[in-house]
C-alpha cells in the first residue's frame, strides 16, 4: 500500500512538473492548437459523435436546452442509478410547483432509448469576463453533452431529440407551471432576461366567465383551432400568431378574460408594459425573449402608446401602411430610433418579425376603440375584435351561478322575469353585478333582492337621463327651427327692402 502511494505521487510530480514545463517553453496559442489537434485525432479514432447544446444560442434562450432539462430532470429522479454520481441537486424554482432534479456539473446520466444507450453530461464552465456586451449574460456557461454512438447515430438522433421535445411539454402541462411574466426598464435577472416571472395562478376560466354564450364558444373554438392549427398555418404559408382585441367598458372582464384564455390553453402571459419600453429596439428583444405558446398582452393600448407617432414616424410614401417596410425607418435604416411606434410593435404581430418564435397570441385591450389608430383596426391586423359589454342576461344567470350557486330555476320565475327586464337597461359591469353578489352571498334571498333594487335604480336612472337627453335634443331643435324660421323671415323683410332700392334705382 505504502508503495502504490509512492508511486502515485511521483507520478503526480511529473505531470505538474510537464505542466508546468509546456506553459513555460510553449506560448498558449501553440498550446491550444496542439490540445484541438489532439481532439481532433481522437475524435477521427473515436467511435461516438458528440452533441452541445448550450443554455443560450446567439441572442435567444435554447429551448432544446430547456426541453432536455426538463427530460433529464424526470429521468434523473425516476432512476437515480442510471447518473454517474449518487447525488443528485434538488431545485424547486421560485416559479414551480414541482420539484426539480437537476445533475450537477461534469454529471452523466445514461440514457437508453430504443434500445440504444447514450450518455448526457452537464457541463458548466465560467463565462470569461466580456470587454462588450450588448446585454448581460449569466455569469456561467451551461451546456448539455450528448454522446451517441456513430453506427446509432443515423436512426437515432432525430426521434430521440422529437421524443425529448414530446415528453418536455407533457412534463410541463402536468407540472401546470405557467408564469406570468412582466417587463420593468432596464431590468435584467441574473441569467440577463428581461423578463421577471411570478407563477400565474388566476382562478378565471371560461365558465367562471360572464358573456354571451354564443360568444364565448365561438372564441374558444376559435382559440382551439389556433392551438391545434400547425399544420393549418405551415400549409398556408401563414405565421402561427392570432391577435384579439377586447374592449369595452372598464370592468366588463376584459383581464378577466386574458386569464381565462391562458388557462384555457395553458399558455404563459407575457404582460408588456409598453410604458416601460424606451425604443423599437428595447420592444424587439423582449419580444424575441417570449417563449412559444404564450399570450402576449398589451392592456390599455391606447393610453400605453403615443399613437401620433406613426403619423409623425411615417413621413413620405408609404410607410405608415404597415407594409413589408413596417418599422424599417426605425432600425434598420437607423432612422427615428427614440420611442416605441405602434409599426415597430405591429412588425411583430404582422410584419416581417411576426415569424420570430411561434404559437404566440397577441391580445391587446382598450376601453376606447373609437381613439384607435385606424391602422390597428383594420382588417387582418387583430384577427377577432372582441367587445365585452355591460352585463345582460345570460351574463347575469352566469354570475347567479358563480356567486350564489344559484341556477334559473332555483330564482324563481317571477324574480328572473323581473331581473330580465331591468339587466340591459342598468348598463351596469359585470364587476358592479358582482359586488352586489359577493356582499350578499351569505344570503341568496336578499342578494337577489338588493340585485333587482340596484339595477331597477340603475335602469330608472338611464332612462331619466335618457328622456333629459331626448328633452335637450328636441328642445334643441326646436331653437334651431326657430333661428332658420327668423333668418328666412329676416331674409324675406331684406329681399323686399332690396327689391325696393332696386325699383328706385332704375326709376332713378
Ligand atoms: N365578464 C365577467 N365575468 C366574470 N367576472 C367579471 C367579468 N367582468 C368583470 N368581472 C369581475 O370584475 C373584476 C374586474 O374585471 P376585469 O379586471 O376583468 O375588467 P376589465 O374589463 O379588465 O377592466 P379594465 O378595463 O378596468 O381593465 C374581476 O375581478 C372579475 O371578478
Ligand atoms: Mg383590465
Amino acid at each position: 500500500m505504502k508503495e502504490l502511494w509512492t508511486s502515485m505521487a511521483s507520478l503526480m510530480a511529473v505531470w505538474a512538473f510537464s505542466r508546468t514545463f509546456l506553459t513555460t517553453v510553449f506560448p498558449p496559442e501553440l498550446l491550444f492548437a496542439f490540445t484541438k489537434l489532439f481532439q481532433r485525432l481522437f475524435n477521427c479514432f473515436s467511435s461516438y459523435c458528440y452533441y452541445d447544446i448550450t443554455e443560450i444560442e446567439g441572442v435567444n434562450t435554447n429551448e432544446l436546452y430547456t426541453a432536455v432539462q426538463l427530460y433529464l430532470s424526470a429521468t434523473a429522479a425516476s432512476s437515480c442509478s442510471a447518473t454517474s454520481s449518487n447525488r443528485l441537486s434538488l431545485t424547486r424554482g421560485l416559479n414551480s410547483s414541482a420539484i426539480t432534479f437537476a445533475l450537477s456539473h461534469s454529471d452523466r446520466l445514461i440514457d437508453e432509448f430504443n434500445g440504444v444507450s447514450v450518455v448526457w453530461e452537464h457541463i458548466v464552465i465560467p463565462r470569461q469576463s466580456q470587454t462588450f456586451s450588448w446585454r448581460p449574460l449569466p455569469e456561467e456557461k451551461r451546456g448539455f453533452t450528448l454522446r451517441i454512438n456513430k453506427r446509432d447515430k443515423p436512426y437515432i438522433l432525430e426521434p430521440y431529440l422529437e421524443f425529448i421535445n414530446i415528453k418536455a411539454n407533457e412534463i410541463r402541462r402536468k407540472n401546470e407551471d405557467r408564469l406570468l411574466h412582466t417587463n420593468s426598464r432596464g431590468s435584467l435577472d441574473s441569467r440577463g432576461h428581461p423578463w421577471e416571472s411570478v407563477p400565474f395562478k388566476h382562478p378565471s376560466t371560461f365558465d367562471t366567465l360572464a358573456m354571451d354564450p354564443v360568444k364565448k364558444a365561438e372564441i374558444m373554438s376559435d382559440l382551439r383551432d389556433f392551438a391545434d392549427g400547425q399544420a393549418f398555418y405551415t400549409r398556408t404559408g401563414r405565421a402561427w400568431k392570432r391577435g384579439y382585441l377586447l374592449y369595452g367598458p372598464p370592468g366588463t372582464g376584459k383581464s378577466s378574460m386574458i386569464a381565462a384564455m391562458a388557462n384555457f390553453l395553458k399558455y404563459d402571459i407575457y404582460d408588456l408594459e409598453l410604458t416601460e419600453v424606451q425604443t423599437n429596439l428595447e420592444l424587439r428583444k423582449l419580444l424575441m425573449k417570449t417563449s412559444s405558446k404564450s399570450i402576449i398582452v398589451i392592456e390599455d393600448i391606447d393610453c400605453s402608446l403615443n399613437l401620433t407617432n406613426r403619423k409623425e414616424n411615417a413621413g413620405a410614401g408609404d410607410r405608415g401602411s404597415f407594409g413589408l417596410f413596417d418599422g424599417a425607418p426605425d432600425v434598420e435604416t437607423g432612422g427615428n430610433n427614440n420611442s416605441v411606434t405602434l409599426s415597430g410593435l405591429l412588425n411583430f404581430t404582422d410584419g416581417l418579425w411576426s415569424c420570430c418564435g411561434s404559437e404566440r397570441i397577441f391580445v391587446f385591450t382598450t376601453n376606447h376603440i373609437e381613439k384607435l389608430d385606424p391602422a390597428l383596426l383594420r382588417s387582418g391586423r387583430m384577427d377577432m375584435h372582441v367587445f365585452m359589454s355591460y352585463c345582460n342576461f345570460p351574463s347575469l344567470k352566469i354570475l347567479l351561478k358563480n356567486y350564489l350557486g344559484c341556477t334559473p330555476e332555483d330564482v324563481g320565475t317571477e324574480m328572473l322575469r323581473r331581473l330580465e327586464e331591468v339587466t340591459c337597461a342598468a348598463e351596469m359591469t359585470p364587476a358592479d353585478v358582482s359586488e352586489v353578489l359577493i356582499k350578499n352571498r351569505r344570503d341568496k334571498d336578499k342578494a337577489l333582492r338588493e340585485l333587482v333594487e340596484v339595477l331597477s335604480i340603475r335602469a330608472e336612472k338611464n332612462r331619466n337621463g335618457l328622456r333629459r337627453i331626448e328633452a335637450e335634443e328636441v328642445a334643441e331643435e326646436e331653437e334651431k327651427r326657430e333661428v332658420e324660421s327668423l333668418k328666412e323671415g329676416g331674409a324675406a323683410a331684406g329681399g323686399g327692402h332690396l327689391a325696393e332700392e332696386t325699383w328706385k334705382t332704375t326709376r332713378g
